[in-house]
């Protein structure tokens, strides 16, 4: 018996973006609803020939979607909350709406909450419910794909997101009276019918398995719902007796769960055996004693490494060693949606390089090789392709930078502290320049306007030489500076005209980094991204910002603040090497900024800003497994900031929020100064500081600046005076926006960075 191939889900942008492409000219009112479904219909039969052409056999659809697949499911189980539902708007314009916000004929609707999908860069909307909500089929967009493809002649299995899952995502709505004590998941009852109904569609439809995705297995809060998921299942085999559900885990590790997991009435259970191979034999313990096909994860859905068959195949064995080929499904890990749509497409990398890669089309094909190799075919010959592929990134591998592994080798503990204490380094800073108290900076960056985007544009393209940019650069940094001291700011920066991305622009100039010229995997709705790869030792060739910072520093007599993005950001913004440990990748980072920041330090660079936005989301799914993460990702920032003398102020930036949770770690950071999201999250944060106690200096971020608003004098007083109520001891608050102004237009920074100086003004009367 041969043994079956499945992809859990496939990217839904387009080899060519045409997705994004058709939905903002729909947005822009270019083209119309017909022409915009028309080219996601062509993009789903696409995706079903891609996966069938590749010799998958378990082929999935509904994953599709025009903007979310969580926004997918709201919509389709009447999850929509009032304010839109009441809006006069299309079926369609309605679900945009949801997702992206509407302004347009005197609708004015704010879109819904994002979230980060688990430990992925990938954002879902997060839905809105209430005791009030009254789940019903709204459409019926699972069916109607799967009877699109079979129409097609191809059988898919229906992709849902799962009930329990579904609604642990979920947050109270506004009409929920009272939203901090509501709990999504009591609605599970209410929802479970409908659901069912759906599944019973599937099966009139013609549908003969579907897949079910409860990541949230893999996470701690599941740990007491055996009974949730019992009685859930129990219903929906019943619904759709004539459906195999295939209940599908990913990004991490059952751990005990699998044991009432592996007892629900489900026909098979697929877990993720690249995030977390070791699972494998608690899985088959806990699997081989009842009637469970198992799916095996084993092509990676989040990176785009080349998989290595010879060690999947002898996972697999053990798999059908215990529990008989017929009970083995071989699979992705997760949906291929992490993943950028096709290699074909790249023509730039070098041959060797692109041969260590697979995206998501090439990595179907690794799924249903490994099955056939598994089933006895003759695959002899990928094979043997394969084996050499792996053995010549190995070899590389080998012979990659071998003085950057000594480097790190060589770290002394005492090059991950500064020189002294803050409290000395503090005296020493002050030194150097005597500041007001309540000092007025930013966080980086200033608007990036078209003008510098065509600019750049024009300059990659060849058609704006490299002299004339830097000019052009140049002029902007002056400009900033004026505008700066024109208004009085205490810390100047110098804007960063030059980055494309805050990322990117770092990875661009290491070593160790190559970039793709179509690899781009979806953020959110219709942005896309394109992560930088790590593909080997990186280092530092040459100084990366020194020049930008020290001429902006050459324009004025106040003090400037260098930026950087830190070691931690640009790796979770990458896509990281397998072959060696994330820590190890992070450390080689740190070495090539702390190179940086003692450049930028001995061109006379007074403060220097480390961000770190994404330490956060970095944070493993399991908390066990926070504080190995936490204590490498802190030692990073340690040891890329620490090789300054004291006089040096080394400032670090969060946002983002809900850092509370890891706050004694940000404390360990030892930053003289950071700065922190916090004017959309006032009372969190106070008591955050409240409970931990912080000494080092602090620059609460006074306003928003995701939003064209220009906060009033008044507000930010008021939220000042509070943080200055919660932190007695702190008589040195930094003035600041929570986060840097690069999506901001002129006008509404100029209005809002006055009224924040006016501001620090009237503190440093009103706290004398
Ligand atoms: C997402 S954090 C951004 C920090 C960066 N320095 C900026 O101002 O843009
Ligand atoms: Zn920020």
């Amino acid at each position: 018996m041969a043994i079956a191939s499945a992809a859990l889900g496939f990217p839904r942008i387009g080899a060519k973006r045409e997705v994004k492409k058709a939905s903002e000219a729909y947005w822009a009112g270019k083209i119309s609803a017909e022409e915009l479904q028309k080219v996601a219909k062509e993009q789903r039969l696409q995706r079903w020939q891609t996966l069938q052409q590749q010799g998958v056999e378990i082929i999935p659809s509904g994953d599709f979607t025009l903007y979310d697949h969580v926004l997918d499911f709201n919509y389709t189980f009447n999850i929509i909350p009032k304010r839109f539902a009441e809006a006069k708007l299309s079926a369609l314009d309605r679900y945009f709406a949801m997702g992206r916000g509407h302004q347009k004929d005197g609708v004015d609707l704010e879109a819904q909450e994002m979230q980060k999908w688990f430990d992925s860069n990938y954002h879902y909307i997060k839905s809105e419910v209430s005791s009030s909500t009254e789940f019903r089929l709204n459409d019926t967009k699972p069916v109607d794909e799967f009877l699109e493809a079979k129409e097609a002649g191809i059988q898919t299995r229906p992709v849902l997101v799962g009930p329990i899952t579904a609604l642990l995502l979920g947050k109270a709505g506004r009409d929920e009276a009272d939203r901090a004590s509501f709990e999504p998941l009591s609605l599970l009852g209410k929802l479970v019918p409908v659901y069912g109904e759906l599944l019973k569609k599937l099966q009139e439809a013609g549908a003969t398995e579907v897949q079910i995705d409860e990541p949230s297995l893999v996470m701690d809060v599941t740990a007491n719902l055996a009974k949730e998921y019992q009685s859930t299942f129990e219903a929906l085999a019943q619904a759709a007796p004539g459906l195999k559900i295939t209940l599908a885990t990913y990004f991490g590790r059952l751990d005990k769960n699998v044991e009432y997991v592996a007892k629900l009435p489900v026909s098979a259970l697929h877990v993720d055996l690249d995030r977390a191979p070791d699972q494998l034999d608690q899985v088959l313990a806990a699997v081989k004693p009842t009637q469970l096909k198992l799916s095996l994860g084993l092509v990676s859905g989040r990176n785009i490494w080349k998989n290595d068959f010879a060690a999947s195949i002898a996972i697999a064995k053990k798999a059908v060693e215990a529990l008989g080929e017929d009970r083995v499904v071989v699979a992705s890990s997760s949906s291929l949606l992490h993943t950028p749509v096709t290699l074909a497409n790249e023509s730039r990398l070098s041959a060797d390089v692109k041969d260590w890669f697979s995206f998501a089309t090439e990595k179907a094909a690794e799924v249903a090789t490994i099955a056939k190799a598994l089933s006895g075919a003759d695959v002899q010959a990928a094979l043997d392709a394969n084996k050499k592929s792996i053995d010549a990134r190995r070899a590389f591998e080998k012979d990659s930078d071998a003085s950057v592994r000594d480097r790190l080798n060589k770290v002394e503990p005492a090059m991950y502290d500064r020189k002294s204490a803050f409290p000395t380094r503090k005296a020493a800073q002050d030194k150097v320049y005597d500041l007001p108290t309540f000092p007025t900076t930013t966080i980086g960056s200033f608007p990036q306007t078209k003008e510098i985007r065509l600019a750049r544009s024009k300059n990659t393209k060849g058609e704006l030489s490299t002299e004339e940019y830097e000019k052009f650069l140049e002029n902007e940094i002056k400009s900033a500076v004026d505008f700066q001291e024109a208004i009085d700011i205490d810390i100047l920066v110098h804007g960063e005209p030059e980055r494309n991305d805050m990322s990117q622009y770092f990875g661009e100039q290491l070593q160790g980094f190559v970039f793709t010229e179509n690899a781009w995997v979806q953020s959110y709705g219709s942005r896309y991204v394109r992560p930088p790869i790590i593909v080997s030792d990186v280092s530092r060739p040459h100084p990366m910002t020194v020049r930008w910072s020290s001429y902006a520093q050459s324009l004025t007599k106040r003090p400037m603040k260098g930026m950087l993005t830190g070691p931690v950001t640009i790796l979770n913004w990458s896509f990281p090497r397998a072959d060696v440990s994330k820590e190890v990748q992070c450390k080689q980072l740190a070495l090539a900024l702390r190179d940086e920041v003692c450049d930028l330090a001995n061109a006379g660079i007074f403060a220097i800003q480390v961000d770190e936005p994404a330490i956060r989301e970095g944070l493993p799914l399991r908390q066990v497994d926070w504080d190995a993460y936490l204590t490498w990702a802190v030692d990073s920032f340690k040891l890329a900031t620490a090789g300054v003398e004291d006089k040096t102020q080394i400032h670090s930036h969060f946002c983002y929020s809900d850092f509370g949770l890891i706050f004694e770690h940000i404390k360990r950071l030892d930053a003289d100064v950071i700065s922190v999201e916090a004017s959309k999250s006032d009372l969190k944060l106070l008591e955050v500081f409240h409970k931990h106690g912080y000494e080092n200096l602090i620059g609460p971020g006074l306003y928003d600046i995701h939003s064209p608003r220009v906060p009033s004098v008044q507000e930010m007083k008021d939220r000042l005076a509070a943080f200055m109520k919660a932190l007695p001891s702190q008589k040195y608050i930094f003035v600041n926006p929570d986060c840097g102004l690069k999506t901001r237009g002129w006008a509404e920074t100029k209005a809002a960075l006055e009224n924040l100086v006016e501001v620090a003004k009237w503190a440093r009367q009103q706290y004398q």
